[in-house]
Order: structure tokens, then sequence, then C-alpha cells
């Protein structure tokens, strides 16, 4: 059992996975947006699944009655239930949005003429929250009970819970408003979150857990002081109504950020994983375990730690961040080899972990547990495949200009002359739409109802079938299709040495959607080609040229659970040597261009501005050491999207590649300016079709996209192409599009050509 160490629980988490053990909360949405149940079935199955995550976290060690236990699972997204909580209707919105689950989910997916609120990801994590849109007009009070309500839920369940909430300071950075700077709206919001706290204290609640991690990001929209002002009215609004305040920060080093609110709340959850322990003698949830990744705690360390820490204030043993970053249990995976899984720790493990610390804290260490940390910890560091000498020693041995290609204007000239493209290329981005046929066959491949040769014919025949349509299309650039693709991670995972991939590790990306993370546990290498056999079976149709298409060493990084012991950038130059070898043997089966994909570049970017230039420098590294090797009349091309990429546009210039495609559509165009200030002078294909839409983009929007395209950048650099890959789509509306993508370029020729 453990103890209380001081005036907070001696273990707790800072939140847990909410899609359900076996993803029951997206089957729930599902069903429900298909109208296949109604809301009180779609209600009793959420809350079923709450309440199964609240006993599942007392059976493995955390306290049911003194406030251990987080309160969250939001049904979508817990910036919403923010959202919702405070009645901050977008005022395009206003007086539209109906009650209860209609509401929500008109807010979450938008309804016909109406778009959904948009989505971007939570700091640097892959998670996608929906941003709040105000105004000078919003105004906030209590409008949702569903915060209170999950509370006395929890209750119902035994378990007397620790409500959370995202904080106000948090809340108003991560906003958007038109007219007006979000966190100008603080002394509205505040008064809201005191409402609350009087609902939650008149319900019986002790403590209020308030999430500000924007207290240790640099943000655009707040200074740091100003984000320090709006925490503290938080939280001494939320104390105010007789509650005691748990202020968790996580994502990053506190020290130096939070010192100045010790005095306004009753504790403070700091990530010691990838920070350090603020100054001050305050109560601290110190986050050991971490709550990103999946690797093992060394508890002896963490405990070192922990003792050291409590010596000098109280203190509780924490994860980093909430556990809705990682999977739920490790248990569940029948097929990774024995040794990795002996490693691993999941949310439910990394409960356990915690549990285990705050008793050892208190006195109570439990041997054997220990032991097994220290042999793992052991075991890890000396297994075969975690350090690979050929890797190392290729490495090591790089020669001076590894990362350097002959100057561009070799490269270009060599590259039109070998590929003779009219003006203003049109292109596709990779992926065409994954049809059902296809999916079906995978299943039936992985269960063995498909033999590999009858599998790979269905997807020779969809290659078949890209490669005609993209000719009858007209388009300039072709692309296989990516039809053998899942995931355009996993699917290198799968053939690169160094990784896993789980059966259930899923992870919720946003709404009803997940993925599931491989895991990049050894030194990488590619021990056979694995994409050539695709790319020059479609080349081996046509007499046009088809591009090679690659997933970047950041983005597979950014999408993976990665090694913690040693550097990302090591591990982002090994995955590029993988890469560089599929470039060659690319290159020998005579493909002339070769995309390599870096949507996640501005993912990964520090939150912190001091830690940007070095992330910089290894990402950009990594990409222009995988493609470095490639001839200079190789065109190499990249992709990049997600992401506002205006700040990084010096990053962007620095990979060096002969042509960027980028996402620009949404935005109309808005990247072409800093490119242009930049004096950016290589190809670039700024997308004119948001394909994040079923909208099929008219003649006259495409046009007009364009114009400001040619206005902006020289003819001879402009490439014409959608924002992404199509893979979401259906056939009818790709068709459509790139019809009109295709039409549409013809006419800018047109109208450059008598320029
Ligand atoms: C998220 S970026 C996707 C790029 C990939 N080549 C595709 O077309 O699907
Ligand atoms: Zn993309």
């Amino acid at each position: 059992m453990t103890t209380t160490t001081g005036p907070f629980p001696g273990g707790t988490i800072l939140g847990y996975p909410r899609i359900g053990r076996r993803r029951e909360l997206k089957r729930a949405l599902e069903s429900h947006w298909r109208g296949a149940i109604d809301d009180a079935a779609f209600h009793e199955a959420a809350r079923a699944n709450r309440v199964a995550d609240l006993e599942r976290l007392v059976a493995l060690g955390l306290r049911a009655d003194d406030a251990s236990i987080p309160v969250e699972a939001a049904h979508y997204d817990h910036v919403l239930d923010a959202t919702l909580t405070f009645g901050a209707v977008p005022p395009r919105l206003r007086g539209r949005v109906p009650a209860g689950l209609a509401g929500e989910w008109l807010l979450a997916r938008g309804e016909g003429d109406d778009a959904p609120l948009e989505m971007t990801k939570w700091l640097d994590s892959n998670y996608h929250y929906l941003v709040p849109e105000l105004d000078a007009d919003t105004a906030f009070s209590l409008a949702d009970t569903r915060i209170v309500d999950r509370f006395v839920e929890a209750g119902r369940a035994g378990v007397h819970g620790r409500p959370v909430i995202v904080g106000p300071a948090t809340y108003l950075a991560l906003a958007k408003a038109e007219g007006i700077r979000p966190i100008d709206l603080a002394d509205r919001l505040v008064p809201a979150y005191g409402a609350l706290a009087e609902a939650l204290a008149a319900a019986g609640a002790s403590w209020v857990q308030l999430d500000e991690p924007a207290l240790v990001a640099d943000l655009d929209g707040a200074t740091l002081e100003e984000l320090q002002a709006v925490a503290r009215a938080g939280a001494e609004a939320v104390r105010a109504a007789g509650l005691q305040v748990l202020l968790h920060v996580g994502h990053g080093d506190a020290a130096g950020r939070v010192e100045p609110l010790a005095d306004a709340v009753d504790a403070i959850a700091v990530d010691l994983v990838r920070g350090s322990a603020p100054a001050g003698d305050g109560p601290l949830v110190a986050g050991v375990v971490h709550g990103r990744n999946v690797w093992r705690t060394d508890l002896d360390a963490a405990l070192d730690t922990l003792r050291w820490l409590s010596e000098r204030r109280p203190t509780s043993v924490g994860t980093s961040t909430s556990l809705q970053h990682v999977p739920h249990d490790l248990a569940a995976e029948t097929s990774l080899d024995e040794r990795l899984v002996s490693w691993l720790a999941f949310a439910d493990q990394k409960v356990e972990e915690v549990v285990a610390l705050a008793a050892a804290v208190a006195g109570d260490v439990d041997e054997a547990r220990f032991a097994a940390s220290r042999a793992a910890v052991a075991d890890r560091a000396a297994a075969p495949g975690v350090r690979d000498g050929a890797v190392r020693e290729r490495l090591a041995a790089l020669p001076a200009g590894a990362r350097d290609r002959a100057p561009y204007a070799e490269r270009d000239e060599q590259q039109r002359a070998a590929l003779d493209l009219p003006p203003l290329p049109t292109t596709t981005i990779g992926s065409f739409p994954q049809t059902g046929d296809i999916r079906v066959a995978r299943a039936r491949n992985a269960r063995g109802e498909l033999d590999d040769a009858g599998y790979r014919e269905v997807l020779r025949a969809e290659v078949r079938r890209v490669v005609e349509l993209q000719e009858e299309l007209g388009l300039d650039v072709l692309v296989h299709g990516e039809p053998e693709r899942n995931d355009m991670v996993q699917y290198f995972a799968e053939h690169f040495d160094g990784f896993a991939a789980t059966e259930h590790g899923w992870v919720q990306s946003y709404g009803s959607r997940a993925t599931r993370p491989s895991i990049l546990w050894g030194d990488v290498s590619r021990p056979e080609a694995f994409t050539v056999e695709w790319i020059a079976y479609a080349q081996s149709l046509t007499s046009k040229v088809v591009k090679g298409m690659l997933t970047g060493p950041v983005t597979i990084l950014a999408w993976s659970f990665v090694r913690d012991d040693q550097p990302l950038g090591d591990t982002a130059d090994q995955v590029a040597l993988a890469l560089a070898d599929e470039i060659a043997d690319l290159e020998a089966a005579g493909i002339r261009i070769v995309q390599v994909d870096e949507p996640a570049l501005r993912e990964l970017l520090p939150l912190r501005v001091e830690a940007r230039p070095a992330y910089l420098a290894w990402s950009v590294g990594a990409f222009r050491l995988a493609t470095a090797g490639a001839a200079p009349a190789t065109q190499i091309h990249t992709h990049l999207c997600y992401s506002e990429f205006n700040t990084v546009v010096d990053a962007i210039d620095g990979l060096d590649a002969d042509v960027t495609s980028i996402e620009a559509a949404r935005s109309k165009m808005e990247i072409v300016e800093p490119l242009q200030a930049h004096g950016y002078g290589r190809g670039i294909g700024p997308g004119v079709y948001d394909i994040h839409s079923p909208r099929v983009p008219a003649a006259d929007e495409l046009d007009a996209l364009l114009a400001t395209a040619t206005g902006a950048i020289p003819d001879r650099l402009l490439w014409v192409n959608p924002d992404c890959g199509l893979k979401t789509r259906g056939y009818d509306e790709t068709v459509a599009s790139l019809r009109n993508l295709v039409e549409a370029a013809a006419r800018a020729r047109e109208a450059v050509a008598v320029r």
C-alpha cells in the first residue's frame, strides 16, 4: 500500500489513455456517428469505459480515496471539453450549437457547410486537439457540467478522484481569435474556472488538476509573464472555492518557469525525464516515469532522484505527462519478442512503477520489482542489435561532405536535360485512394487466407490502374500510388532492422482515430531493397518518369517510439543511411526522381526557442545524409504538410531538396511569401488542392491559387500538385479534382508563356 509523504498522495499519474483497452470508445463514437446507437447507448458505453479504467487503476495500486486518480476521459478531446464546459462557442456558430452530443459532434466534425474546429498538434506530440475559436464577443460561463458529472460518477464507482481540466493560460495560448489576442480574454475566462470549482467543491472534490503545459513552451500568442499571471489567476479562482490545486506542466523543463506560481498552488507536477525540478521547497509531483515513451523506468535512478527531492520538500511520485500518449497495456502483446517486452512499460506498467516507487520512498522497497528493473536496464544495454558494429563503423567513418550534393546549378542543368519536363510540371504527393479491396486483401493476407503471391497480384493490379489513370489525366511526373503501405512509417519500420511493430499498441491521434507507433529499439539498417520492386514495376508501365517514394528520417522518428539511450540525432543518422541505401538501389533500377517525405519536420520542433537550432541542425543533417549520395541528375523531392512551416523556411532551404511540395491550399498560399522573402531558389510546389476535404476544387479556385503562386515564385521553379497524399479520398472525387488540377496547370502554363 502506498502511504502519503506530503499533503498530496504518494503516487499519482497525470492522465490515462481514454480510448479503451480494446478501443471501446472508438467503436462507441463511430457507431453513434453512423446512427447505429442512440445517445443513451453512447453515454452508457462511454461511462462503462471510464469506470472500467478507474477500476483498473485501483487494481494496479493507485489509492481510491485520496485524489490519486485523475478523472477526465473526454469523448473526443480534452481541449474540446474545456470549450464545452465554458460555453466558448465559435463566433461563426453562435446560437446554432445544439445541446448534448449533437453540438459536441458539430464542433468536432462539422456538418454541411459548417466546418469543424481546426485541428492542431498538441505541443510537440502527435495528438491533435481542437483549436478554440474566440473573438472579442466571446463570453465564458459554466455552460456544461461534464467535469463535475464525471467526478460524481467516479465517486459512485468508489473512487474519490481528482478532476482534470486544461488551465486558462494554456487554453487561451492554444486558441485562435479574430481581432483580439486570446490571452486578453483571461479576465472573462478565469471567473468561469471559479464557477466550475464551486460546483466541484459542492460535489465533494478536494483537489483539482489544472494542466498548464503552455508554461514550459515558447508560444507566439503570449509572453511567459502573461501566461504566469493567467495561470495564477486560474489557480486562485479554484482555491477560492476551497479546493487544492495541482498545477501540472509536464512536457519539458519547468525550472525557471513555475517558481513564481508556488504560493498560488498546492503542488506542482513537473517532467523530470526531460527537465529538472523547479527551485523552492513546495510540494512536488516528481514526473520520473516517462509519459511519452514506452521504455521501462530505471527504478534505482528514479528512486535516487525521489529520495534526494523528498529530503528537501514534500515529494510525490508521478508521470512526466499524461499517459494518454502510450498504449494501454503491454500484457495485450502476444507476438513481440520476449526480450524486448522485458524492456518495455505501457500505461498500466507505468502505473505499477509509480506505485512501487511511492512505496519505496515511504520505506517499503519491493526488492523483486527493483531487481527486475535493474536486470532489464542491464540486459537492454548489452543485447545484440541494440548496438550493431557495422552500423556504428559506417557512421563513424562518414567522409567530409557526406551531407552535401553537387551545387544546385549543376544538378538543375543535368536534371532538366534528363527529365525533359514542361514548365509548371504536375504531380501528386504519392498515395492514391486506399480502396476497400486493398484493405480486404491485406487483412486476408495477414490472416493467411490469401497467399503472398495473390496479395502481390492485387497490389500490382492497383499500380497498373494508378499509372493508367495518371497517364489518362495527363500528369507529368507519376507515382505508383503506395497501395502496399498500410502506413507511411510502419511500412518502413517493417523493412528495417532495429524496429518492432505492436499488435494492440494503439495511441489516440484525434477523436476516434488511433495509430500504432512502431518501436525503434536498436541500431537501424536496411537488410534489402523493399520499395524498388513497386517503383520499378510502375516505371516499366510508362514512358513518363515515375517518382520513388520514401519516408524521411525525422518523420520515421516522430511517429515511432524511439530508443532513449542515445541522442535522437544519432538515431536519425542511422535511419538516414538505411534510406540512402534504398535511394542507391532505386537509382540503379533506373528511377530518376526520388521523393523523401518529411511531414513531421515541424512537429518535432522543440517547444523552447533555445533548443531549436540544435534540433534543426540534426534533422536537416539527417535528411541531407539520406539524399546526398544521389547523382546530380537524380531529382530529390521532399514533401511537408500538417503544419505551419513559415517559421522554418531556413530549415526547408537547408534540406537542399531539388523540389519541395508543401501544404498550402487551406492557408491560401500563405507560405509563398516567406519563401519569396527568403529568396528560395529551388523547385517548389505549393499545394493547390486541399485533400483533407472531400470537396472537388473548382477551376476558378485553382486558377486563383496558381495566380498567387506564379505571382510570387519564378515560373521555372513552380510545380503544380495537391497538398498531400490521396489515400484517404475516394476515387471519384480524386479523378475529378486531379482533372481540374491538370487543366488549371495548362491554363497557368499558357499565361506564363505569354509574359
Ligand atoms: C502525411 S504526408 C504523406 C505523403 C505520402 N507520400 C502520401 O502521399 O501519402
Ligand atoms: Zn502530406
